[in-house]
Parts: structure tokens; C-alpha cells; sequence
């Protein structure tokens, strides 16, 4: 493991840190960061993509953890340095929510973060320009997460070549219907963009299946029917869910939805998960912080916990 020093910060050329504090203020720079692996460099982006990051995990028997953020809440400079927390911390992959006024899967705690983004102008021209500035500086790829109706807006070639200009390598979109995801996923190939398909407690097996190989990147198994938002437990059925897509596919399953502490991190992938994804808890952290420098503290220490609890 080759270790290069640039400006005093430490680097470790390994996929993931071996051991790792991942202290970070807006005020100071990074005292831990790990480089993509030497693998990575050699393609087009900085980064491993969402399939080779899970394979890389597998070799060393590791379970993706995987946080999401609404970009601009607070506002898009906090946005920035928690990407750069998340990527410090050990996050295998970053999930960045880009707002919207209807966002009809999620829960009152996401809805609420896109609505006081939404009011502080953020958009998808402003997350552009800085994830342009912040994705050459992460290890961990970042996948967008939108709504369907924006990408039509802007039109699905030009959306899709927009994110990956700026180095984005996934996607996911939670409220386009199966039958229409042939264009998207033609332009998201296109432009060497893994688009991640979602399947539920209630898809039917014949059409799980067909999510299961339509999929790029991995599959987001979301764990319980209902809306975004953390819950007290994580539903038993998520078990003989992961058993039955696995016995569909080699392809690394990742779960989300309600998942908020340690134990349920542990238990989801003691399942036979390969990644696990949380969301609302890291976004109520940033959105109920007094500021923003409490709130990428409490980011922090929300992810070495429920990170810890995979190694
Ligand atoms: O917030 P939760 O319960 O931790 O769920 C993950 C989630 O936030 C993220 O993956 C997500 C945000 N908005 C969504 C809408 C649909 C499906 C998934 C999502």
C-alpha cells in the first residue's frame, strides 16, 4: 500500500482506509482521506464506478455502506464538505438528492430538506458546478438521485451527458415506471452512467426479475412499502427478499428505507446485503443543526457509527 503525502494530508492508496479518522470542519482541511484505488485511475474518472466499487468490496468481503444527502440543504457549500466527510468517513458510495417539489416517495423529513433547498435557489445547474469543483477531490463515486420529471425537463440525452461531464457514474430514479426505463437506460449506457432500478416488497417476482436485469450498478431493494424515513425497526421480510433477488442474480443488492442505527446496519448485512443506504437520519442531521459546522460534526459521527458497525 503506497502512502503519497500532498499539503501535510496523509493519503493511502487503498480502496478503503485501513484505519481512518475522519476529522473535517468547512475551516480545515481534510486530516484523513483516502485516494481512489491505483485501479481507478486508470479510467476516465477519478473514481471506481457503482459495480466495480461493490466487486472491490466483495474481494474483501465488505457490505457497502451508502448515505444519502439533499443537495443544497442547508445550502451547497455545507453540501460540499459533507461529501467530503461522507467520502473521509469510509462511505462506499454517496447517494446526492437533488430537490423537487413533489417528491411523492419520500417522507416529511427529505420533503422538508427539498423544499428549504428549493427555497435557497438550488438547482440542478448549481449542484452541476459544484460536484465540477468536489468529485475530483472524493475516492467514492457519487450517484444522483432525481425524480423523473426534471430529467425530461432538461431532456434525457443532455441530462444524462451533463452528469457524467462532471464526473457523476450513477443514477437513480425512483418514480420511473419500468416500461419506460428502455430510454433512459439507453442513454444512461450511452453515456457510461449506471442507472440503479428499485425493487419493493410488492413488485411481483416475474417483474423483479425484470428490474433485477435491467439494473446497472446494483440493486436498491428498498426494505419496507410506505415513504422515506427512518423507522424503529427494519422489517424480517427484507431477509427472504435479499434470498429470493439473489437467487435471481449475481448482481450486489443494496437495501434502504428506514434504516437509521448500528444494529440495524448490522442485521441487514448479517441478511446477506452488499450495501446498505441511509438517508433520512443523515438528512435530519443536517437539517436541524443550529449550523452548519454542527451539522457536518454530527454527519460525522452518524457515519463512523453506522460504518463501524460493517467492519
Ligand atoms: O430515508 P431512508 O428511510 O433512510 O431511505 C433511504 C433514502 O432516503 C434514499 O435512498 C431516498 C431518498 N429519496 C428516496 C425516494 C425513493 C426511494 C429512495 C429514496
Amino acid at each position: 500500500m503506497a502512502i503519497a503525502f500532498k499539503s501535510g494530508v496523509c493519503f493511502l492508496h487503498s480502496p478503503k482506509p485501513q484505519v481512518g479518522i475522519c476529522h473535517s470542519s468547512p475551516d480545515s482541511s481534510l486530516s484523513f482521506k483516502r485516494l481512489a484505488p491505483i485501479a481507478a485511475l486508470s479510467t476516465s474518472s477519478p473514481t471506481l464506478g457503482l459495480a466495480d466499487t461493490f466487486k472491490e468490496l466483495k474481494k474483501q468481503g465488505k457490505v457497502a455502506f451508502i448515505p444519502y444527502i439533499t443537495a443544497g440543504d442547508p445550502d451547497l457549500s455545507t453540501t460540499a464538505e459533507a461529501l467530503k466527510v461522507l467520502d473521509a468517513c469510509g462511505s462506499d458510495i454517496i447517494e446526492l438528492g437533488v430537490p423537487y417539489s413533489d417528491p411523492l416517495a419520500d417522507g416529511p423529513v427529505i420533503q422538508a430538506a427539498a423544499t428549504r433547498s428549493l427555497e435557497k435557489g438550488t438547482n440542478l445547474d448549481n449542484i452541476l458546478d459544484m460536484l465540477d469543483k468536489v468529485l475530483p477531490e472524493l475516492s467514492c463515486p457519487v450517484s444522483l438521485f432525481t425524480y423523473y420529471n426534471p430529467i425530461l425537463k432538461r431532456g434525457l440525452g443532455k441530462f444524462m451527458s451533463s452528469i457524467r461531464d462532471v464526473g457523476v457514474q450513477g443514477l437513480v430514479v425512483p418514480d420511473v415506471p419500468l416500461e419506460e426505463t428502455e430510454f433512459l437506460r439507453k442513454e444512461a449506457l450511452n453515456n457510461n452512467i449506471e442507472l440503479v432500478l428499485l425493487t419493493t416488497p410488492t413488485t411481483p417476482t416475474e417483474r423483479m426479475k425484470r428490474i433485477v436485469d435491467a439494473s446497472e450498478g446494483f440493486i436498491y431493494l428498498v426494505s419496507s412499502i410506505g415513504v422515506t424515513g427512518a423507522r424503529a425497526s427494519v422489517s424480517g421480510k427484507v431477509q427472504s427478499l435479499l434470498k429470493d433477488i439473489k437467487e435471481a442474480t449475481d448482481k450486489p443488492v443494496a437495501v434502504g428505507f428506514g434504516i437509521s442505527k448500528p444494529e440495524h446496519v448490522k442485521q441487514i448485512a448479517g441478511w446477506g446485503a452488499d450495501g446498505v443506504i441511509v438517508g433520512s437520519a443523515m438528512v435530519r442531521l443536517l437539517g436541524d443543526a443550529k449550523s452548519p459546522t454542527e451539522g457536518l460534526k454530527e454527519l460525522e459521527s452518524l457515519t463512523k457509527s453506522l460504518k463501524s458497525a460493517l467492519l
